[in-house]
């Protein structure tokens, strides 16, 4: 028997998901690179598949996850979930978009619970999905590529994946201001945040991956000190000069009361953030706002929980009402004209109710999809 070909399962994505054992470390690659290796429903299905493999196989004392690039083109680690495949299943009614959001959720725990190492290497644009797969790492590797956001009040969405839990470990305001606004951020931020861990120059990073794909990896030890070895200083981080406004802002007591501030702000800042709230989903960005204050009293898969709830309302598509998620997507993704027609279009005449219909679970406790979550 061949220990290495039985230490990876089969896996059924067709190849958008690549999986190779060398020695004690299991690596994984995001293979999906003409999609910025968006998460595809296989995807999600070969990632659980292996995380939960490699958590019971005692030959396996690490895990690497990693992507594939587009030559010439610019890196993508993962640029959230395949919106696209919500947009298309969102109007068919095609029930497998329900499947989709439980198991990514589950797996975004499985993630922050696994009991081996693990490392994610970060470059380029770290998204939505991208974010759930990879904070839960316990090594994020950044380069100076690397940027990384939740920007799904772009999309008529709220920062799911975990998003609650883990935006609301950033300091102060931030988290809030990341949630709403979008904003992405380079290394020297996210890890002055906590939202990344190290940084290595992408230079180095061919290195790294050859080592692990060629060099046998002996212990968890060897995988870790393959990349601590070539980890380098964090270029400057911008925030400290910014972490005023933003709590200052960023702390009133609801998203119109922060708009309005923002907009009396004669700062330069203000005004660029105030004009980049007003593209967003003003119904998003109120929901996204009550997902973060109640967020901040929950654990990890209480956060899920709530979020699975959140996203059914998403797109739940009622006969003369809109879906906003639908419709950012098809402003972003499938026309591609960015200018979807949010309702209600000003934050002013977002009701309290619309917001609080979001956190409405349309299931009992121990009938929920994730309520087996510890
Ligand atoms: C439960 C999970 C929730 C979520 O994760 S929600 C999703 C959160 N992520 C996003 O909203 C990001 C969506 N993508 C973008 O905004 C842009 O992309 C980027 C800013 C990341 C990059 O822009 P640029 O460099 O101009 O590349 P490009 O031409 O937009 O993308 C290349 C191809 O990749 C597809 N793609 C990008 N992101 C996704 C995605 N998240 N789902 C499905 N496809 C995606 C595009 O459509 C396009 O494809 P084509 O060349 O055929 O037009």
């Amino acid at each position: 028997m061949n220990a290495t070909l039985d230490s990876i399962p089969v896996l059924q994505s067709e190849g958008q998901i690549l999986a190779e054992v060398n020695g004690c470390l299991g690596l994984i690659t995001l293979n999906r690179p003409e999609a910025l290796n968006a998460l595809s429903l296989a995807m999600i299905r070969d990632l659980t598949t292996l995380f939960r493999a490699w958590a019971q196989a005692p030959e396996i004392e690490a895990v690497v996850l990693m992507a594939a690039g587009r030559p010439g083109k610019p890196a993508a680690f993962c640029a959230g979930g395949d919106i696209r495949f919500f947009h298309r299943a969102a109007l068919e009614g095609d029930t497998s978009l329900e499947d989709f959001f439980t198991e990514e959720y589950a797996l975004n725990h499985l993630i922050h619970q696994f009991p081996k190492p693990s490392i994610a290497l970060m470059d380029g644009i770290v998204m939505g999905g991208g974010m759930g797969i990879s904070q839960g790492c316990k090594l994020r590797v950044l380069t100076e590529h690397s940027r990384l956001a939740m920007p799904e009040t772009n999309i008529g969405l709220f920062p799911d994946v975990g998003g609650g839990y883990f935006l609301n470990q950033c300091p102060g305001q931030l988290g809030k201001w990341l949630a709403l606004t979008g904003q992405a951020l380079a290394a020297g931020d996210a890890i002055e945040l906590g939202l990344g861990d190290v940084f290595v120059q992408s230079a180095a990073l061919p290195a790294i991956v050859e080592a692990f794909k060629f060099k046998p990896q002996s212990s968890a030890e060897h995988v870790v000190a393959t990349v601590m070895e070539r980890v380098d200083l964090a270029p400057a981080a911008d925030l400290p000069a910014l972490r005023a406004r933003v709590d200052q802002h960023f702390s009133l007591p609801d998203v119109a009361a922060i708009m309005a501030s923002l907009a009396a702000s004669e700062e330069a800042w203000a005004q660029q953030t105030h004009a980049t709230l007003l593209k967003r989903s003003p119904l998003m960005m109120a929901v996204t706002f009550e997902q973060l204050t109640r967020a901040k009293t929950l654990s990890l898969a209480e956060d899920l929980r709530m979020e699975r709830d959140m996203v059914q309302r998403c797109f739940h598509l009622r006969p003369g009402a809109g879906s906003e998620t639908v419709e950012g997507i098809r402003a972003l993704a499938v026309d591609k004209d960015h200018a979807p027609r949010w309702q209600p279009a000003r934050i002013e005449d977002v009701s309290r109710e619309a917001v609080l219909a979001f956190f409405e679970s349309p299931w009992s406790a121990d009938q929920h999809p994730l309520r087996d979550l510890k």
